[in-house]
């Protein structure tokens, strides 16, 4: 069973893929391995130099994330460019993690850009964590330090709230409590596991 989670900047999928994978599923989650792509040392750190300049680098030789975040949500072109770099990488990744998973397991794909990337027909089905914009926003600027622009930049660089409902077989609301949150997303977990049965 292969089950796509996507959701908008902050509105809780990391949350919900800690729950699932309490709950029994394997993770595999895309931003962890856009990082691990691109970590020191690795020949998509080079790659991503080569499309931006040596400038997005820290002076030990990172991924200057705060900085190349500036750059590309303020520039749609650059953004393209840093992705044609880590998408692939990170779906040959997480193929691999994938056939590395027990047989009958429910892998759980956490992928930011689901809808965007017109993924979804490859997943058995597909889970929309849903907030309005504004709780994002609130989330990202409260808990995570941002600035309210920086957070709405992220906003408009991803599919709208409509465009994710469209692709949802399960929609995880995620405007309550975590104990509200945790109790749809078990209830979610039973119904997949008991559709693959
Ligand atoms: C721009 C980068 C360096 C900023 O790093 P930072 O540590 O601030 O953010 P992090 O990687 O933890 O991502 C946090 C969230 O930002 C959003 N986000 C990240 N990349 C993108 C993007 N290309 N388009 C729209 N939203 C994005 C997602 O909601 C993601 O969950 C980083 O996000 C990146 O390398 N992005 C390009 C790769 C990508 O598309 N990743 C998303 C899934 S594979
Ligand atoms: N129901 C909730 N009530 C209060 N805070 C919440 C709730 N759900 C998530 N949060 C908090 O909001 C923040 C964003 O959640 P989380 O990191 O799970 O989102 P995400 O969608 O994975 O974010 P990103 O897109 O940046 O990877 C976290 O600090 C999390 O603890």
């Amino acid at each position: 069973m292969r089950v796509g989670l996507t959701g908008g900047v902050a509105s809780g999928k990391s949350t919900v893929s800690a729950i699932l994978a309490e709950l029994g599923a394997v993770v595999i989650d895309a931003d962890l391995l856009a990082r691990e792509v691109v970590a020191p040392g690795t020949e998509g750190l080079a790659a991503v130099v080569e499309e931006l300049g040596p400038g997005v680098l820290t002076p030990d030789g990172a991924l200057d994330r705060p900085k190349v975040g500036a750059l590309v949500f303020a520039d749609p072109a650059k953004r393209r460019a840093l992705e044609a770099v880590i998408h692939p990488r990170v779906r040959a990744r997480a193929a691999e993690l994938e056939a590395a998973a027990p047989p009958g397991a429910v892998v759980v794909h956490d992928i930011p850009l689901l809808a965007e990337t017109g993924q979804a027909s490859g997943f058995d089905a597909v889970v929309v964590v849903d907030v309005p914009d504004d709780v994002q926003v609130d989330r990202m600027v409260r808990i995570r330090d941002m600035s309210e622009e920086d957070a709405r930049a992220r906003i408009a660089a991803q599919a709208s709230r409509e465009e994710r409902l469209a692709i949802a077989t399960y929609v995880v609301d995620n405007t309550g409590s975590l104990e509200d949150l945790r109790r749809r997303v078990e209830e979610v977990y039973r119904t997949i596991e008991s559709s693959t049965t």
